[in-house]
């Protein structure tokens, strides 16, 4: 399997605090990757370093370009490796609360479009834009409030704009911080199905940072386990929850005991959480 990102030896200090220690590893193109660990762990932190927001103290990140080719992104700025394929989930406080749906996926598309300056876009008649913007609204299914407020769409619906936004710039990689944070039940159930029908009809890659370990369990391909800042667990769901070592350090489980005690049942804010 192809990496479409790739850590070798990322490291970030706060001081004498290793938030990231020496991390190598390779997101495979396509795949779900989900990234967990307890509140602290650093994941914060190794979202920050493969987006530019923070550079690491030493070691290098890389980003499969538009023409294939592996790009070294360590020291590239945030825009420039947005612009590069990998875009981060929006976050709702980033929404334009007071523009519709459309407008707001519009305005992504002129971010991909690398015409940030040029914002009076947003009030033309640019067909292209919005049919762009239509293709990805359909995509994640918000054709039925792509008309109304941001301000007075549902909590899910404003997290499936922020996905929204992503896919509206085109990336390769789709990095989404805890995507069903919040949720009810329902709204966790279809957070899920979206993500992987996304995967399946795209060629997106996802990494997700989640806490509920239902969630990460029905989703991920492949799950990566951060503790205290280093990478001890690296496989697929069956594999992870199998370890010894995650199961004692977060699942809170030795020996034969039964996984799916450290299991949530209904998707919600229950024993699910790694944290
Ligand atoms: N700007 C900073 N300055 C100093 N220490 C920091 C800074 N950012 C993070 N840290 C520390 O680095 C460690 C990793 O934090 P990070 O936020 O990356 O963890 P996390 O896994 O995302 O946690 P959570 O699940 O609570 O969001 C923590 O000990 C945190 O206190």
């Amino acid at each position: 399997m192809s990496p479409v990102l790739e850590t070798e030896d990322l490291r970030r200090q706060f001081g004498r605090l290793v938030a990231v220690d020496d991390v190598t590893v390779d997101i495979h193109a396509g795949e779900i990757t989900s990234i967990i660990g307890p509140n602290g762990a650093g994941k914060t932190t190794f979202y920050n370093l493969l987006t530019g927001r923070l550079d690491p103290t030493s070691g290098t990140v890389r980003l499969r370009g538009r023409d294939g080719d592996l790009i070294d992104v360590t020291d590239r700025s945030a825009n420039d490796i947005a612009n590069l394929g990998l875009s981060r989930g929006f976050q709702i406080n980033n929404l334009f609360e007071g523009l519709t749906v459309l407008d707001n996926v519009r305005i992504a598309r002129i971010t991909r479009e690398n015409r940030t300056t040029d914002i009076t876009a947003i009030t033309s008649e640019d067909s292209e834009l919005t049919d762009g913007a239509w293709d990805v609204i359909e995509l994640v299914g918000l054709e039925d409030v792509a008309e109304t407020e941001c301000a007075n769409l549902s909590h899910g619906d404003k997290r499936k704009v922020e996905i929204a936004l992503a896919l509206g710039t085109d990336p390769s990689v789709v990095l989404l911080d805890e995507p069903t944070a919040g949720m009810n039940a329902t709204e966790t159930r279809q957070m899920v199905q979206l993500i992987g029908r996304l995967n399946d009809e795209t060629d997106t890659t996802f990494v997700v940072t989640e806490h509920d370990m239902e969630v990460v369990v029905g989703i991920s391909d492949r799950i990566l386990v951060l503790d205290n800042g280093s990478l001890i667990a690296d496989g697929t769901p069956d594999e992870v929850l199998s370890d010894e070592q995650v199961r004692e350090a977060y699942l809170g489980l030795e020996g034969d005991e039964e996984l799916e005690a450290g299991l949530g049942t209904d998707g919600g804010d229950d024993g699910g959480e790694m944290a």
